[in-house]
């Protein structure tokens, strides 16, 4: 929501100024520069109009000037624009040269002040915007990869060393990490890249079909094979081949892919005549490879072959920074398919995802934000559009305000209270210094879990 802070002395201006603006621009009012600043940290407007003329020097600027230092400091991205009056061309033009973005002259005329305040909103939304796709490019190449942090990032370097050489990469990270994404990275970054990527889900094809899905068939060589057909490792000839969830690959199938992988031929399903295939194998798990060999599911000499060089994407949670630029460009981009392209997160859903811990990582977030972009009653998605516990919020480091610190403090010491003393409230009570039901007061409103203090006497 576009939110504008009117700060002007003369109370009939203030309401003349309010009446200037549509339903879609939220308008506060302040008279002095006390009640400003406390606007300006509870409503965070991208635009404040500034009336120069202040008390306790309504005839002078010194408190407008004060006043504009202080905006800009302790907000740098908001747009002022200063109300001069109509002979007051040098203090306007001093304002700009502070760094307010515009100047007003009174007497008011709504089409101008109109005309001017939106022209500063589209100014903070392109900023805004700016500052988006910098963070989103910061230090990857790779496209349709957000990320902000250095594990990902350094991911992001690796790929783009790799993706030249032919050498055999094994991606591992949980389900919806970007592992097929990193796969098509190291294609798009290759010499081949203008040649097929051929991409197979080993656990999505039934044992019996995988290998013909493979390797292809001749003519008759089972009931049904009217035809003879290619492979996916065939149909990748100059390419990449992708071979996903190969942690679910059939043990006899691995023989015969170690045997492609040595020979880098393919012996079609009924056939014996091989035929020579050029691919570069690029294979992913969600699943710990080395219980997989330990449990005797997965050739040890496969392994070694197919992970020359291993990417292992960490998970959503333990990538510091990534969530929130990944759900603001999630937001961008799933907004404008959705015909909701102006739709922003408020503070309380930036928290909860900051928070969260994202068990189905990016494939989760974007069904969360699709979500939530439908659900959103006005131009804020909240924690609960996008169905995230607004509790996990407290974890995060960012904190809008002293309320919020001190809840977050208040919450963690309780946290750490009862779990050292193994949930009993009694013993927990004391250690915080607290009586007992201070202390479920508090477990209540923070609806910490104290089932399991049965025995608090
Ligand atoms: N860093 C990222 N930035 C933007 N989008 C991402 C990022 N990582 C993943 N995605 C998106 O999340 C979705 C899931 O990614 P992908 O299919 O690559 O994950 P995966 O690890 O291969 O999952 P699975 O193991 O379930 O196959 C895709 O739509 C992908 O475009």
């Amino acid at each position: 929501m576009k939110q504008l802070l009117i700060v002007e002395d003369d109370p009939g201006l203030q309401s003349q100024m309010r009446w200037c603006f549509s339903d879609d621009v939220e308008v506060s009012v302040a008279s002095d520069r006390d009640t400003a600043l406390a606007a300006l940290r509870r409503l965070e407007p991208q635009v404040v109009t500034l009336d120069l003329g202040l008390p306790p020097d309504p005839g002078g600027a010194t408190e407008g000037f004060a006043l504009l230092e202080d905006i800009l400091r302790l907000s740098p991205q908001t747009k002022v624009v200063v109300v001069t009056g109509r002979e007051d061309k040098e203090n306007a033009v001093k304002a700009v040269g502070m760094g307010a973005s515009d100047f007003y002259q009174k007497p008011l005329d709504a089409d101008i002040l109109t005309f001017v305040v939106n022209r500063a909103f589209r100014l903070a939304e392109l900023e805004q915007e700016n500052r988006l796709l910098a963070s989103q490019n910061n230090g990857t190449h790779i496209k349709g990869i957000v990320a902000s942090s250095p594990e990902m990032l350094t991911i992001c370097r690796t790929v783009e060393k790799v993706a030249p050489t032919d050498v055999t990469t094994l991606i591992t990270g949980e389900t919806g990490t970007g592992k097929e994404l990193l796969a098509q990275a190291l294609h798009d970054h290759s010499q081949r890249a203008d040649k097929p990527f051929a991409a197979i889900n080993c656990a999505a094809i039934p044992e019996n079909l995988l290998e013909s899905e493979l390797f292809g068939f001749e003519k008759g060589s089972f009931t049904g094979a009217t035809q003879s057909k290619k492979g996916k490792i065939e149909s990748a000839n100059g390419g990449t081949l992708f071979l996903d969830e190969i942690g679910d690959m059939p043990m006899p199938l691995q023989a015969k892919l170690l045997r492609f992988l040595q020979e880098r031929v393919v012996d079609r399903v009924g056939s014996v005549k091989p035929i020579p295939v050029d691919v570069r194998v690029v294979c992913a798990t969600h699943r710990n490879v080395q219980d997989l060999i330990a449990e005797g599911a997965f050739r040890e000499d496969l392994y070694y072959r197919i992970s020359e060089i291993t990417l292992d994407v960490p998970a959503l949670r333990d990538r510091e920074g990534d969530a929130i630029v990944i759900a603001q460009s999630l937001l961008m981009s799933l907004g404008k398919q959705m015909d909701r392209p102006n739709l922003s997160f408020s503070e309380d859903a930036a928290l909860a995802i900051s928070a969260y811990a994202w068990p189905g990582n990016v494939r989760e977030m974007i069904n969360k934000v699709k979500r939530a972009i439908i659900m959103a009653d006005d131009k804020r998605i909240t924690a609960e559009d996008l169905l995230l516990p607004y509790e996990q919020a407290c974890d995060s480091d960012y904190q809008l305000n002293l309320r919020q610190v001190r809840e977050h403090a208040e919450r963690k010491a309780i946290l750490q209270a009862l779990s050292s003393c193994g949930h009993n409230m009694a013993q927990a009570s004391r250690l915080l210094g607290i009586t007992r039901p201070t202390l479920y007061n508090l477990t209540d409103k923070y609806r910490i879990e104290t089932s399991t203090a049965t025995n608090g006497t």
